[in-house]
């Protein structure tokens, strides 16, 4: 079986195409083949945030579908950095640079674009559907939104906004000491516990402070992994809420500069005249390795066989990332 690892912004992913499966997975085996290869610990050569699971699209509008197997073996509906690397290999796979990926609520617009330096691949990605319900946030804080707002429980001083892009995101702006602090991993740990009322299915949460006019600075703890060098659609939906919350300082259709633990990706705020909001969000989409390993042992947590080709690209991202003005 063979595999790819990827990331965006340093958030890391294996890509496992269908079609190069010895036999094909059931749900179960996704998810435990997730579990296995992307523990940091025990699984393939350092593990991962993820694996992105490449299937066949729903018809020949869309050069393929992504989906989505968290660290933990649970499944989101989006993963922004992902789509990014996605979007390249369906790419190079089948000779295209403006395409459609399908996704699990929408078949998202992608298209390559320059590179951000030297052997650092670039592509530029819609983020949709957005919506502020608390019904699609699978959010009980007695409110059917929550935009720049107290949630009592979680704390007195830190006030948050909901959106999901559509997977779940929990975004506040705040100084450079909370950034840095614990406060994120302690709200964070417990919103995704699995048994607190507030966000029963786990959120991804962010804590965002704004450098200055168009530049953010944005570090996400995220649902079904934890701690992540970054989270494209975190940076997404921080985005939204930097536009929405800031109008002193920016606006739609203006190149935010997201700066992350990982690196640095672009974004702008769109609103189509039905009011609804997306997001473009635009940034590397690094190879980091081909993989070679047998199915039935990757299952069982075995990699002892496994075949790791390194591409060059890690040195020339870091290369990127050195460059930044943070
Ligand atoms: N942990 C996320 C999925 C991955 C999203 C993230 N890696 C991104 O780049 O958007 C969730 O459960 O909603």
């Amino acid at each position: 079986m063979e595999m790819l690892k990827v990331h965006g912004s340093n958030n890391d992913f294996f890509i496992l195409d269908q079609d190069n499966l010895e036999q094909p997975l059931t749900e179960a085996e996704l998810r435990k083949l997730a579990q296995k290869v992307c523990d940091r610990k025990n699984g393939l050569h350092g593990g991962a945030d993820g694996i992105l699971f490449v299937t066949k699209g729903h018809n020949a509008s869309v050069a393929g579908k992504m989906r989505v197997i968290n660290a933990d073996g649970s499944e989101a509906s989006m993963c922004g950095n992902g789509i990014r690397t996605v979007a390249r290999y369906l790419s190079e796979k089948k000779g295209i640079e403006n395409f459609k990926v399908e996704t699990m609520y929408a078949d998202l617009a992608i298209k390559k674009v320059t590179a951000f330096a030297p052997n650092v691949p670039a592509f530029d990605a819609e983020i949709s559907p957005v919506s502020f319900d608390a019904k699609d946030l699978l959010m009980h804080v007695g409110q059917d939104k929550l935009i720049n707002d107290f949630i009592p429980t979680l704390s007195d001083k830190i006030k948050f906004s909901a959106v999901a892009v559509p997977n779940p995101h929990l975004i506040a702006f705040v100084d450079h000491t909370t950034l840095i602090g614990n406060e994120l991993g302690r709200i964070a740990s417990y919103l995704n516990d699995g048994k607190n009322s507030i966000f029963p299915d786990g959120v991804n949460v962010s804590f965002v402070e704004v450098l200055a006019s168009n530049k953010i600075f944005v570090r996400t703890y995220e649902r079904g992994v934890g701690y992540t060098n970054a989270c494209g659609t975190a940076m997404s939906a921080s985005s939204l809420m930097y536009v929405l919350l800031h109008t002193d300082q920016t606006g739609l259709e203006q190149e935010i500069q997201v700066v992350n633990p990982g690196g640095m990706v672009k974004t702008k705020v769109h609103q189509y005249n039905n009011g609804n909001y997306w997001m473009s969000l635009i940034g590397n989409a690094t190879f980091v390795a081909h993989v070679e390993l047998v199915q039935e042992q990757a299952l069982e947590g075995i990699f002892t066989s496994a075949v790791w080709k390194a591409t060059k690209e890690q040195a020339a991202y870091q290369g990127f990332v050195n460059s930044i003005v943070k």
